[in-house]
Parts: C-alpha cells; sequence; structure tokens
C-alpha cells in the first residue's frame, strides 16, 4: 500500500520505517526541515535501537521517503496517518493544535478517497473534531470527497519501539466505517499473521482505550511507590512483596517495579489528560489525582533520601548520578526523575558529575545553561569518571553497565561509599557487607525523615 505519516518523531518514524520494512511505500512528512534534510542523509534524529538500520535500509530501497510537503505526500498515498504531538496545555489537557493543523492541511489537499488514522494519543471526540475540520476545508474548497477517519492509537515503549511495532499485543482499529475497516485489516496483516490481533471498536473507544492502558500502567507504578515507602518504614523487602504479588497472574510482574518515579513523554501527561477530561465532565477522578500526585512525590523521593543523610544544605559536596534518560534505552529525557532529582541536589548547593550512556546530548541541550557554564553539573564520558572524589553515587536510570559495577574500583574512586539507590539495583546486604552505606526505595536502611512530604 501507499501510505503518509505525517509527524516524524518517536511515533511517526517508527511506524513509517516498520510499515516500509513490510514492503509499503511510505512518505514520512514534517514540517522541521532540517530533521528532513537530516533524516535524508540517513542520520536518525532519535536513539532507539534497531531503527537506524530499518531506516537506512528502506531508503536506499525507494520504499521509504522523507519530505515537508504534504500535499505531494498525499497525492501518492491512501492512507495518512496523523503522528504528531498531544503535549500538554497549561490546563494539563491535550494540546490538540498540531492535529488539527495537520486534519486543516489534509483537508485542503484531498482529492480523491482516503482513510485518514490517528495515531497520536488524543482525547474522546478528537476523531468527530478531525472529521469536522477536513469537511470544513471541503466545503471552503466546494468539493466533496469521500473520507473515513479511523483511530489507530500506538502502544509501543521507547527503547523497545521497533519490536513493540512489530510484534504488538494488540492493534486498536477505532472505526465507523467498513470500508477503512478492511483497508486498515489488510495493512495490519502480517502483523497479526498467527494469531488474530486486531480489534475493532468505536471511535470514541479506541481513544479511551489507549488513555486508559497508559493511566493503568501508570497506577500499578504508583500504587508499588507507595507499597515501597510503607515497606521501608515496616522493615519489610518490597522486592520480596514485588515478587510475591507478581507471581499472581491476576497481577503479573510487570509495571510493578517501585522506583523514584515515572518519566517520558506519556505517563504523566496522559494521566494528567485523563484527569482533565473527567473534570470537565464534573466528575473527580480520585485515583488518578493520587497516581499523579503521588508521582510526584516519588521524584522527589531520592533528593529527600539524601538530605536526610547529608543535610539540607549540601554546599561542597559532590554527587554522582549514574543515569539521566527517563528510562533506559533511550536519549529522551522529558520528565524524567532525573531532572527533579538535579534541581534538588544542585539547588541545595551541591555539585553534580553525572554519565549516561547515550542522553549526554539531551541534556546538554535541555538541562539550564548555567549548570554548565558554572560546572555545578558536569558530564563524563564513562560511568566511572563520575566517581571521581564524590561525597555519594545516585543511580536515577537502571541502564544495564550500571546492573554489575566494578564495587571495589567504586570504592577507590568515591570519596565516602554511599549509595542512593533510586531503581533498587543491588542487593543491600551485600552492599553493606561490601562495606558501602546503601540507600535503596523500599528495602533496606530507612532514611525517610518523620515529617518528610513524602512520607507516604
Ligand atoms: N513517544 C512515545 O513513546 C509514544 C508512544 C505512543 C503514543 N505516543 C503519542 O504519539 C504522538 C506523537 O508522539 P511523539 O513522541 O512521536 O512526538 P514527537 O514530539 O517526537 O514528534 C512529533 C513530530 O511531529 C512534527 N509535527 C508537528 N506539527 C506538524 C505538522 N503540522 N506537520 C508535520 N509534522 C508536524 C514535529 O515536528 C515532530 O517531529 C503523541 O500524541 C504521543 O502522546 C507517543
Ligand atoms: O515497573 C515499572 C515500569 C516503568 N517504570 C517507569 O515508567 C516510565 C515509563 O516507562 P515505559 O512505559 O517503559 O516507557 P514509555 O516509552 O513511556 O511507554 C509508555 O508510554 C507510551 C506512550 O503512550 C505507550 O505507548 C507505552 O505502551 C507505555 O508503556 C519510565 O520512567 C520507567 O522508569 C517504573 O517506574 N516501574
Amino acid at each position: 500500500m501507499n501510505l503518509t505519516v505525517v509527524g516524524t518523531g518517536y511515533v511517526g518514524l517508527v511506524t513509517g520505517a516498520c510499515f516500509s520494512e513490510m514492503g509499503h511505500n511510505v512518505y514520512c512528512v514534517d514540517v522541521d526541515e532540517s530533521k528532513i534534510e537530516r533524516l535524508k542523509e540517513g542520520i536518525i534524529p532519535i536513539y532507539e535501537p534497531g531503527l537506524e538500520r530499518i531506516v537506512q535500509n528502506n531508503f536506499q530501497e525507494g520504499r521509504l521517503r522523507f519530505t515537508t510537503a504534504l500535499a505531494d505526500a498525499m497525492a501518492d498515498s491512501d492512507v495518512y496517518f496523523i503522528a504528531v504531538g498531544t503535549p500538554a496545555g497549561e490546563d494539563g489537557s491535550a494540546d490538540l493544535s498540531y492535529v488539527i493543523e495537520v486534519a486543516r492541511e489534509i483537508g485542503r489537499n484531498l482529492d480523491k478517497y482516503a482513510v485518514v488514522v490517528d495515531k497520536s494519543t488524543v482525547p474522546v471526540g478528537t476523531g468527530e473534531r478531525v472529521r469536522e475540520v477536513i469537511l470544513e476545508e471541503l466545503q471552503d474548497r466546494g468539493v466533496d470527497h469521500p473520507f473515513d477517519v479511523v483511530s489507530n492509537p500506538e502502544f509501543l515503549k521507547e527503547g523497545a519501539a521497533v519490536d513493540d511495532f512489530m510484534r504488538p499485543d494488540r492493534i486498536i482499529i477505532g472505526s465507523e466505517s467498513e470500508r477503512a475497516t478492511e483497508v486498515m485489516r489488510t495493512l495490519y496483516a502480517d502483523f497479526s499473521r498467527n494469531h488474530d490481533k486486531i480489534m475493532v471498536m468505536g471511535v470514541r473507544d479506541a481513544e479511551m482505550t489507549k488513555y486508559t492502558a497508559n493511566a493503568m500502567l501508570a497506577t500499578k507504578i504508583s500504587f508499588m511507590n507507595e507499597i515501597s515507602t510503607l515497606c521501608e518504614r515496616l522493615g519489610v523487602d518490597v522486592e520480596k512483596v514485588r515478587l510475591g504479588i507478581g507471581s499472581d497472574s491476576r497481577i503479573g510482574y510487570s509495571f510493578i517495579y517501585p522506583g523514584c518515579g515515572y518519566g517520558g513523554s506519556c505517563f504523566p501527561k496522559d494521566v494528567n489528560a485523563l484527569i482533565h477530561m473527567a473534570e470537565q465532565r464534573q466528575l473527580f477522578p480520585l485515583v488518578l489525582q493520587s497516581v499523579h500526585q503521588r508521582n510526584l512525590f516519588q521524584k522527589m523521593m531520592l533528593g529527600e533520601k539524601i538530605s536526610t543523610r547529608f543535610g539540607k544544605d549540601l554546599s561542597g559536596l559532590t554527587f554522582a548520578v549514574w543515569g539521566l534518560a527517563f528510562k533506559p534505552g533511550t536519549d529522551d529525557m522529558r520528565e524524567a526523575p532525573s531532572i527533579a532529582l538535579l534541581h534538588q541536589l544542585i539547588g541545595a548547593g551541591a555539585r553534580v558529575l553525572a554519565y549516561d550512556p547515550v542522553a549526554a546530548e539531551t541534556a546538554r541541550r535541555e538541562l539550564p545553561k548555567a549548570w554548565f557554564e558554572e560546572e555545578k553539573l558536569v558530564l563524563t564520558e564513562h560511568q566511572y569518571d563520575a566517581l571521581k572524589g564524590v561525597d555519594a553515587m545516585v543511580l536515577v536510570t537502571e541502564w544495564k553497565p550500571f546492573r554489575h559495577p566494578d564495587f571495589d574500583a567504586m570504592k577507590r574512586l568515591m570519596k565516602a561509599p554511599v549509595v542512593f539507590d533510586g531503581r533498587n539495583q543491588y542487593d543491600p546486604e551485600r552492599m553493606e557487607s561490601m562495606g558501602f552505606d546503601y540507600y535503596a526505595m523500599g528495602r533496606g536502611k530507612q532514611v525517610q525523615p518523620a515529617t518528610s512530604s513524602c512520607s507516604l
């Protein structure tokens, strides 16, 4: 099939690349000219394992093309995916201006039957709004072309995006039209070969499914984070509890890892958008609000533990931070727990040496310039360089190379062997036996002040 994907970010680029890998002809469109130029040179704007090879191969073979001209792309295709950002507006609602702009542009250029597929995460009712906008543009032009609007939310995780797209758990298609449903079934047939993974429902149902999935996963995490604080206070090891409950097939092992909070461009934004959707309808989404609040607390937790151990004033102290990305496998730092921690440490007068295997460039671009100019924050080339002369190490992102470090080398390099582990990567007893003063999340020694704002 011939496809156009509008928006060449995490979702758009992965969607376009993966469909071209399956033999479809794909145009990827973006308003960002420099991004499109770099893609034409084979330069991938994001770090996403496996993506570069697919993009370069399919570009060379002519199945994947990049352009800023939506009209040209549309002329050559029958399915138009909208995969632009839906960032949080000031009141927490999803900002739909990019989606609506693309819908207008489609309406201005539509000249044959097409399926318009919304892949962006959008509030319930957006499909209808997209349809109205396209119709308005067609009316302005005095033409009448049939088209269908379909919702096809994306469930990929950053760091595992290609795999998630190629081997989805399910493919949700929100469609009110048999013709459009058939087009979508044909398009996704290869991804649903052995088991029928395609689920067809109404457009509004599909829009809500996406938010509900993210909110459910965020709820599991916030719930476990709250339990981890209680475990720590009770002298219980939350990791034992995690394994104990995960073995219950009704609960499962995934997304119950306690830590220093969830980040990324989706969970925080989507929980807030759902809260906003409920409040707009005079509902009080108590669970969702708590999930969000708990996460804000959780992101402050490492900093609170550090100030309980070292005092509120951290001037003269230096900390190593291992991991800046919001999760391993990506260079994305949107809403990363590392950002809250850096503000706490540097705000209290500390100096920070930070290391991340891939997010250094993102950090230089997105963190305050003054931190780098005044050397309050120094990014190191290697994980061990960040440990030189530090008063403590703080592990924020569980990259694999942090899992089994050379603990002897760590002790030699650090001024004092103090470790704050925001992702429960190490065994507390082993750490203590090796001479580390070790603090984790919900296990081992307790370092929460009784009156902490994060106490529960
Ligand atoms: N990042 C994820 O892991 C993920 C996963 C599933 C769903 N989503 C959802 O998918 C959507 C896209 O997210 P993303 O992370 O890919 O966003 P992104 O910010 O990485 O990329 C969006 C792209 O759209 C482009 N764009 C904006 N307006 C445009 C226009 N009028 N025409 C053409 N291009 C335009 C931007 O230049 C940018 O390159 C969001 O709704 C998000 O919530 C994201
Ligand atoms: O048990 C867990 C699992 C995750 N996290 C944190 O949760 C955040 C989000 O992680 P993850 O879900 O793996 O990454 P995302 O790329 O944000 O993916 C989520 O958001 C996407 C955008 O909507 C969806 O498509 C995916 O299905 C959904 O998992 C990260 O900060 C993780 O560290 C935890 O703290 N504990």
